[in-house]
């Protein structure tokens, strides 16, 4: 893997990976007392679809600021597409399209006459071809109808789909874009949700904060887990699947009845709860298991093999609930 070393704004050395789009190393943001983001390396690879999960407060927002270079970090660096920042923010940062607070738009013109005056503000866009660009934007977002629409007749989705729009008028190939489904209705956010899909599957890697784990399951193929503040998960979503082990649990009247037969046939972890006793089975059958209960006159209730969804898996890391609606 090539590697190369640059270094922050103090001097420690950073890793600069060319196969992360996104890395940093301890990057951290204390407001006064408060440390908001704690020691964070992220490690985002190209071409992913990255979901930045936590719940409200857990750090995301400060540190896509961090990232975006819109607030200077108390301690560690990072790089953008390879390369240490702020160091090589001019070169970079054209080829980064954000969402974060969302681009000033103005109320009283249409969405493809606010298109034109951000166009009109790129030194580096070409004036004659301004028309194709706005409009190939408006119809990626799905926004060609309404283009002649005032801003402030449009619906939320359509504002979202809007700045969207506004983050693709030249191509990018990193998108950084806070919790870019928040407070759509379920159409607005399939919309938005399927224009960022379409984003990576030409190229572009992504990375968005949001606080709801089905959204992460939908169209993420990386995730990483903030709480309090530090990163307490970060994998292919692939991988976190796998890593979830099934149990198996036996209802009964007899729970520690069961929980001797378990432990004699191998079963670990075994743990007895009210009416009812689980453990990992590892390799062994649960026809096996079963028969054995049975065998040994313990009354079984009810049998079954639970594998822990994500949900269960981030609840065991941070302590807490995931808003998993949407
Ligand atoms: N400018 C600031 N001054 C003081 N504290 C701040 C500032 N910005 C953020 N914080 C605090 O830092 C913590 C992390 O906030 P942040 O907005 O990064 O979280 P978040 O995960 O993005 O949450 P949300 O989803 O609510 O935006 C919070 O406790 C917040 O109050």
């Amino acid at each position: 893997m090539p590697s190369r070393s640059g270094t922050d704004r103090n001097g420690r050395s950073v890793a600069e990976r060319g196969d992360l789009a996104v890395g940093s190393t301890g990057l951290t943001k204390r407001f006064r007392r408060q440390v908001a983001v704690d020691g964070v390396d992220l490690a985002v690879p190209r071409g992913a679809v990255y979901g930045f999960l936590g719940p409200n407060g857990s750090g995301k927002t400060t540190t896509i600021r961090m990232l975006l270079g819109l607030i200077r970090p108390t301690a560690g660096g990072h790089t953008l597409l390879g390369r240490a920042m702020p160091a090589h923010a001019g070169t970079v940062l054209p080829r980064v399209g954000s969402l974060v607070e969302g681009p000033a738009f103005h109320p009283y013109l249409s969405g493809r006459a606010n298109l034109h005056r951000l166009d009109a503000a790129d030194r580096t866009a070409d004036p004659r071809t301004a028309k194709q660009r706005v409009d190939k934007a408006l119809d990626r977002v799905g926004l060609l109808a309404a283009a002649t629409k005032r801003y402030r007749a449009y619906s939320l989705g359509m504002r979202q789909r809007l700045a969207l729009a506004a983050t693709m008028l030249v191509p990018r190939d990193l998108l950084i874009l806070d919790e870019p489904t928040n407070g759509l209705d379920p159409q607005g956010t399939r919309e938005v949700r399927a224009i960022i899909t379409a984003l990576a599957a030409d190229g572009a890697t992504v990375l968005l904060s949001t606080h709801l784990l089905s959204e992460v399951e939908q169209i993420c193929t990386h995730v990483g887990v903030m709480h309090l503040g530090k990163l307490v998960a970060q994998a292919p979503l692939a991988q976190l699947r796998a890593q979830a082990v099934p149990r198996i649990r036996v209802d009964t009247d007899q729970p520690e009845d069961a929980a001797r037969v378990l432990e004699a046939l191998g079963v670990t972890e075994v743990e007895t709860a009210g009416t009812s006793a689980t453990g990992l089975p590892g390799g062994i059958a649960p026809e096996k298991i079963v028969a054995a209960l049975v065998h040994d006159d313990v009354p079984v209730r009810g049998f079954a093999v639970v594998t822990p969804d994500l949900e269960e898996l981030f609840v065991s890391l941070t302590g807490e609930g995931f808003d998993v609606s949407g």
